[in-house]
């Protein structure tokens, strides 16, 4: 599956209010809205290939971080070329990228919501930040060691590894104005 297909293809399927003090219905519900932001995120990364997005959650439901996969600060794009066999050397993994954003103290207890399976370097990152609950879109190679060497230590670890089933499989984003309209 590819995450641009899948961003593509979203669209929130609002429903009619049917009266005005009632409570809207077909409101986007709360894991669709953080799969849709690390989806979302995916969208900033340059890797001409494959964007992936991740988005960390606490228990309040706040979002405490958001990543995706891009060359460290300070490598450019130009410089470390995307066309290069071994990008995989020097790319920033979404994950890793989240958690080292985060806007809180530490991400100990929170769910992480990311467009692909994690890899082995991620998980270890993952499994030492504390993160509990992991929610995949889909796992692009499951048969490579690295996936398998990533669920061996999840799994060890204790941190639960779902793939991410959507209440709604598209969203549709329209920046122009009128909004909603509202
Ligand atoms: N869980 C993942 C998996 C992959 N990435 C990034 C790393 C690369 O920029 C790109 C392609 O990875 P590959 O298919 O060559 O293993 O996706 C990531 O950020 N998180
Ligand atoms: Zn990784």
């Amino acid at each position: 599956m590819d995450i641009n297909n899948l961003t593509a293809k979203m669209s929130f399927e609002d429903s009619p209010n049917p009266s005005k003090s009632a409570k809207r219905v077909g409101y986007l519900k709360w894991e669709d809205y953080f799969m849709a932001t690390a989806v979302l995120a995916a969208q900033r990364s340059k890797d001409p290939n494959c964007q992936v997005g991740a988005c960390i959650v606490n228990t309040d439901k706040r979002i405490v971080g958001v990543g995706y996969n891009g060359m460290p600060n300070g490598c450019s794009d130009e410089v470390f070329d995307w066309t290069q066999t071994n990008k995989q050397l020097y790319v920033c993994h979404a994950e890793m990228n989240a958690i080292l954003n985060k806007n809180v103290i530490d991400v100990k207890g929170c769910d992480l919501y990311v467009t692909r399976y994690p890899c082995n370097e991620c998980a270890k990152v993952i499994i030492q930040s504390g993160i509990k609950n992991i929610y995949y879109i889909y796992n692009k190679h499951p048969d490579k060691p690295i996936y398998i060497a990533s669920g061996k230590m999840l799994e060890a670890a204790g941190v639960s590894v779902m793939k991410f089933v959507p209440e709604n499989n598209e969203i549709l984003l329209n920046l122009s104005p009128p909004q909603m309209h509202c």
